[in-house]
């Protein structure tokens, strides 16, 4: 399948910041793509870079394989959202809606049609004639992505588009977007700081730290098989023990740990990550590691079980609040199936 949009060494410096490394990334038609990572990384630049709102310093944008670089924003097909809604206060919902069609000299008949069939789409028919002063925050956002999609563009790029909300009304329209995403078919690239929003919205996550993609993937892929600490501990919770690989096996404190694919390599300083979801707290005979619970913190659904080591290391698991389970001050062992513990270098 060809790209919907690819860069090419698309980079951007101001003065002696790389706000963005040379990027390469290719996003596929009608996927759902998120750039996620921590403030400062470069999200919002490459965004604006793909709509033309920032100049690259180098490198190059393909829009359906043809070069884009040079083209400005009005040209690209690319719509976008952001997270102030930034709706015209003097103009009615529908007027705001329609706003796009009006600038691309659409017949009146056409734009009432297109502007009835956005509304509906975000379940706001019945709010045309109203001003966003009127509307709460979830329904300015969903006026936004509707004035946004009205005229189809076949990209469109959301900048932390629901940051403004409150977590209820954030999961709800995360929903949202996930089902307008699959009727409009069109390829969506949203920016998000936050790890179980790209976790449960995408099609594929491109994870950023320090100007550059650190890790390109299914949710599922970085989730499982992070390629470097950073990515470890950005998404999801993880235990990290500091050892290093020998003769295919990971060497913990002269102990070897039983690992299910340590490379053909050896590795001086490597990583051994274990999530805390596969591991199982037993009697402390029978554990890989042994330590003593140090804290047990309620989660609601179940609880977190934070173990010291005896280097004083934390490792942590989770157990479930209806079965019984060790209490602070006592030992237990930490066992986990070798099949679940990735080595990461470090
Ligand atoms: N106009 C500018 N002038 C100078 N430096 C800038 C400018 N815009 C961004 N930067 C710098 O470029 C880097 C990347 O910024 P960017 O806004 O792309 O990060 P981000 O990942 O979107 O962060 P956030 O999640 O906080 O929005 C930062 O170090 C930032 O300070």
């Amino acid at each position: 399948m060809h790209p919907k949009l690819s860069t090419r060494g698309l980079a951007k410096r101001y003065g002696a910041v790389n706000a963005l490394l040379p990027t390469d990334l290719d996003v596929l038609p009608g996927e759902l793509l998120t750039l996620l990572g921590p403030s400062g990384s470069g999200k919002t630049t490459l965004l604006q870079m793909l709509a033309g709102l920032v100049e690259p310093t180098g490198g190059q944008l393909f829009i359906d394989g043809k070069d884009a670089t040079d083209l400005p924003a009005g040209e690209r097909g690319i719509g976008m959202v952001f997270q102030s809604y930034a709706l015209f206060p003097h103009m009615t919902v529908a007027e705001n809606v329609g706003y796009p069609l009006r600038m691309r000299r659409r017949k009146p008949a056409e734009i009432d049609a297109d502007v009835a069939s956005a509304l509906a789409m975000v379940k706001m028919d019945a709010f045309g004639a109203r001003y966003p002063r009127e509307l709460s925050g979830g329904q300015q956002q969903r006026i936004a992505l509707a004035r946004c999609f009205v005229y189809r563009p076949g990209i469109i790029l959301l900048d932390e588009p629901l940051g403004a909300l409150d977590k209820n009304l954030r999961e709800h329209m995360q929903g949202e977007i996930r089902s307008l995403h699959r009727e409009l078919g069109a390829t969506f690239i949203y920016v998000t700081h936050d790890q179980d929003e790209a976790l449960s919205l995408s099609d594929r996550v491109c994870l950023m730290n320090d100007a550059r993609i650190e890790q390109i993937g299914s949710p599922r892929d970085l989730y499982d098989r992070p390629v470097s600490r950073f990515a470890a501990n950005f998404i999801g919770q993880s235990n990290l023990l500091d050892g290093r690989v020998d003769a295919g096996g990971f060497v913990w404190r002269d102990r070897k740990l039983a690992v299910a694919d340590a490379g053909a390599n050896s590795l001086p300083k490597a990583s051994l990550m274990v999530r805390p979801e596969v591991v199982q707290v037993v009697p402390a005979e029978q554990g890989i590691l042994q330590g003593t619970v140090r804290e047990l913190v309620f989660q609601g659904s179940d609880i977190k079980l934070i173990a010291s080591l005896p280097g004083g290391e934390e490792f942590s698991a989770r157990v479930s609040c209806k079965t019984p389970h060790p209490q602070v001050g006592e030992a237990v062992g930490l066992s986990w199936d070798p099949q679940h513990a990735v080595v990461l270098s470090r």
